[in-house]
């Protein structure tokens, strides 16, 4: 009689592990496992073990409240009362070849490597601008508290950069965040997180308030960004047409855990995992038939 088999783990094909096969993993989490204390308490998170390799765009998806932003909080070590950390390991694997261990980092430590080795960006830039300051001032903050041995003159011209490399103007280095569009709004908040050069952006939800022909145009540069520079690319978001579109794998998380990891290309073709095939299911473009009644393709 043969033994039980459990899998714990998400679904994958044998395609999957052959993409991954030569990878770099630059980001780890083993079992990561986080809770919201509140009564009764909420498990959000259970059991993720997740692998972002070097360069790659790794979509998050799953429908609301199934965890994603809890899970990029806890790799990027962000969550706040009343979220903790239960359990699990996060290992940053430096360029330098360099192991971090995530978790165990507190003070300057922790401060240094979250801009200058994880970087993030959230929903609602609005919110994460600060009104009262320019856009100068807090691009310079990164740089005057990451890069204290630029001068004025090369710290300004790198905020200059960095607007240039996203795609706004640097005249607006003096406006204030109430002055720009929420498409430019969202832009200064890429060029914040790639200020210091990360080897991973961990992006949630980056443009969903956005309408489409803008959200087009910055996912399109996030792409070129990335070819140019080579970070990584944690990507959160429901919209898994999107997804499917920009990422190198995908996993699919569902109540706290990852149901399915695989390439895009197999999510697409050949999902495994019942929920992402509903998933894909609910958006009709994806799956439904094209043709009119007459034949004539959409
Ligand atoms: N401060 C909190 N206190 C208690 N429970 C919380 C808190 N924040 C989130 N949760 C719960 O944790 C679970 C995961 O929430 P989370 O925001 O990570 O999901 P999500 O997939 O990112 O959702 P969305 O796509 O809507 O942002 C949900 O059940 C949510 O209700």
């Amino acid at each position: 009689m043969s033994a039980p088999t459990t899998t714990t783990g998400p679904l994958s094909s044998a395609a999957h592990a052959e993409h991954v096969a030569g990878l770099t993993p630059v980001l780890t989490a083993r079992d990561v496992s986080i809770e919201y204390e509140v009564n009764p308490p909420v498990l959000a998170v259970q059991d993720v073990s997740l692998t972002l390799h070097r360069g790659e765009i790794l979509g998050l998806a799953g429908e609301s409240g199934c965890g994603k932003s809890t899970l990029a909080y806890g790799l990027n070590r962000l969550l706040k009362p009343p979220a903790i950390l239960r359990s699990g390991e996060v290992t940053f694997h430096d360029a330098d070849g360099s192991e971090t261990d995530v978790v165990a980092l507190d003070g300057d430590a922790l401060r240094a490597f979250r801009w200058d080795k994880v970087s993030m960006v959230f929903q609602g830039a609005m919110n994460s601008l600060n009104p009262v300051i320019s856009v100068y001032a807090q691009l310079e903050d990164v740089l005057l508290t990451h890069r204290p041995n630029l001068t004025k003159a090369e710290r300004r011209e790198r905020c200059a950069e960095l607007l240039r490399l996203v795609g706004v103007d640097p005249s607006r280095l003096d406006s204030y965040a109430h002055e720009l569009s929420g498409g430019m709004r969202q832009r200064v908040m890429i060029a914040m997180a790639m200020a210091l050069e990360p080897q991973v952006m961990i992006m949630d939800e980056p443009t969903t308030a956005l309408d489409v022909v803008v959200q087009r145009g910055i996912l399109r540069e996030l792409m070129l960004l990335r070819e140019k520079f080579g970070f990584a690319v944690v990507f959160i978001t429901h919209d898994l047409p999107l997804l499917l579109e920009i990422s190198d794998r995908i996993a699919v998380m569902r109540a706290g855990r990852i149901v399915e990891l695989d390439t895009a290309e197999q999510i697409y073709t050949a999902a495994q995992h019942e929920y992402t095939r509903k998933l894909l299911g609910s958006f009709p473009s994806l799956l439904g038939d094209f043709s009119y009644d007459d034949g004539e393709s959409a």
